[in-house]
């Protein structure tokens, strides 16, 4: 019973052995399922203390950087921890070249001779690869691999929809952390503010009177690879929806008519921020995490999050724009607006410090209001590039006291004209009037909390994973002097 048991599973190993030794064998693909799977095994079967140190010792000390794919990550993790994985083996009473000639005969009669010697070729050239002797080597395979398909398994059938995860990277940062909590804190709308203890992770939608703000609490921890695997194995990503992308046409036209309105004063809103939605069809073994990676890459300046609860959904973006950052006794708000591509060097116009003016005029009023002295008021806006484009960047800080009630002047500061417009109220209706797709959580803002420090961000260039789409949303804003040829294709 035993014996067909283990030569079951082995056969399952030896098939996905083949499939992937099918053409020429990849050994990242081996070491990114075995490496992972290898730490979890010593940690669960060896309590020997020196054992364990001798596997961990280099890698807890020193790991290999966020910086390169999983795969080299993996790979290097295993390359630097054999030494420790082969005295782990050798301290069992089995001889580990008993357990890999057992499993290999169990398993290679059954398969045909072509088969049977792509599996051997392929087992040479992982060998081969870790530079090790022969038999070790494929019994170390085999032992984690095993360990592989129990381990996916149990990932597979955990039911994880109650529980929630922020994994982010902040800007200029290469560390990758992560909050994950089973039972989220959502404040519906009428509930109120946020506790003014609380602390976590915050993830507020453009309007708090549609969606919950939801708080996963918890401080935040370094994300390691397994963590990453973990968080990619989510499996509830709601329901599609039926929706299609914006229509340019549609889209070009609101632009026109609010534009040509605010011309003739005809709208009370001097600006409004219309956002277009496009969905991308995502390929079949598309990975968050991964994604989530990439783009840690590519958009090194921004706020980069992949937030899930079974609420909200999955969320992923890279956000430029910082809405607030709260230290000891110092706050910070960024003003961010106007738009054009990376390579465009000229000149900002007019127009586009005009759009500017309306965001840093609000901020500063907002927080006068609360007894926030912005400094240095007389300078002018900077240009930040953030991915393939460049915008107009001023910071605002100011000094705070024991009595400055940063979640009241949160509540006032959000949404600003940046994903709004001018006057807040007016822009808000008028959005609702021309836009037909639920914004969500796109324009909300998302980051870390506790009672004396907050870092903030705007929850734009963002889009929610669902099971085979990314619904991505940009926003533009539109004033008076707005080109009716503006249209929402700003980084789609
Ligand atoms: C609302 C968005 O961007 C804001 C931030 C920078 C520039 C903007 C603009 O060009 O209008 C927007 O105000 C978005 O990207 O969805």
């Amino acid at each position: 019973m035993c014996l067909l048991k283990e030569i079951s599973v082995n056969l399952v190993t030896l098939n996905i052995l083949g499939e992937k030794s099918a053409g020429k064998l990849d050994p990242d693909l081996y070491l990114r399922d075995t490496s992972v799977l290898s730490a979890d095994f010593i940690r669960r079967h060896d309590n020997s203390e020196k054992l364990m140190s001798a596997y961990l010792g280099t890698a807890e000390e020193n790991p290999p950087a966020f910086s390169h794919s999983p795969q080299v990550y993996y790979k290097k993790l295993l390359q630097s921890n054999v030494s420790g994985l082969i005295a782990v083996l050798n301290s069992r009473q089995l001889s580990v070249a008993q357990i890999a000639s057992v499993k290999i005969s169990a398993g290679l009669p059954l398969l045909d001779e072509r088969r049977r010697s792509e599996i051997i070729a392929a087992k040479r050239t992982f060998a081969a690869e870790i530079d090790l002797h022969t038999e070790t080597a494929l019994a170390i395979f085999e032992l984690i691999h095993d360990e592989s398909l129990r381990y996916q398994q149990e990932l597979t059938n955990t039911d994880r929809s109650g529980s929630g995860f922020a994994l982010f990277r902040l800007p200029g940062e290469t560390q990758v952390q992560y909050i994950s909590d089973d039972c989220p804190l959502f404040i519906r709308p009428g509930d109120g503010s946020l506790p003014a203890d609380a602390g976590g992770f915050i993830f507020a939608p453009f309007d708090p009177q549609m969606y919950p703000t939801c708080l996963l609490a918890g401080p935040p921890q370094n994300a390691d690879t397994l963590t990453l695997e973990r968080l990619a194995k989510i499996l509830h990503l709601g329901k599609a929806d039926a929706e299609k992308d914006t229509d340019e046409s549609d889209f070009k036209a609101s632009v026109a008519d609010f534009s040509a309105k605010a011309r003739t004063k005809a709208t009370p809103a001097d600006k409004i921020v219309l956002s277009a939605v496009k969905y991308i069809k995502l390929r079949s073994h598309f990975n968050q995490a991964d994604y989530f990676l990439r783009i840690c890459d590519s958009c090194p300046h921004s706020f980069v999050s992949l937030f899930y609860t079974r609420e909200t959904g999955m969320w992923i973006g890279a956000s430029p724009e910082l809405l607030l950052c709260q230290t000891a006794d110092r706050i910070s708000v960024s003003v961010l607006a106007a738009t054009k591509g990376e390579a465009d060097l000229s000149d900002w116009s007019d127009k586009e410090y005009r759009e500017f003016a309306y965001v840093r005029r609000f901020i500063e009023e907002t927080m006068t209001e609360k007894g926030l002295m912005p400094e240095n008021p007389l300078r002018s806006p900077d240009t930040v590039i953030s991915g393939p484009l460049r915008h107009l960047k001023m910071t605002l800080t100011a000094n705070t006291d024991a009595d400055t009630d940063i979640t009241r002047f949160l509540e006032k500061l959000h949404p600003t004209p940046a994903v709004c417009g001018y006057p807040r109220p007016e822009a808000k209706k008028l959005i609702t009037s021309y836009e037909k797709h639920a914004r969500e959580y796109y324009a909300g803002y998302l980051g870390i909390i506790s009672p004396h420090y907050k870092n903030l961000y705007v929850n734009i260039r963002c889009g929610r994973i669902l099971p085979n789409f990314l619904r991505l949303i940009t926003g533009v804003g539109i004033i008076a002097a707005s080109s009716r040829n503006k249209n929402g294709r700003k980084y789609c």
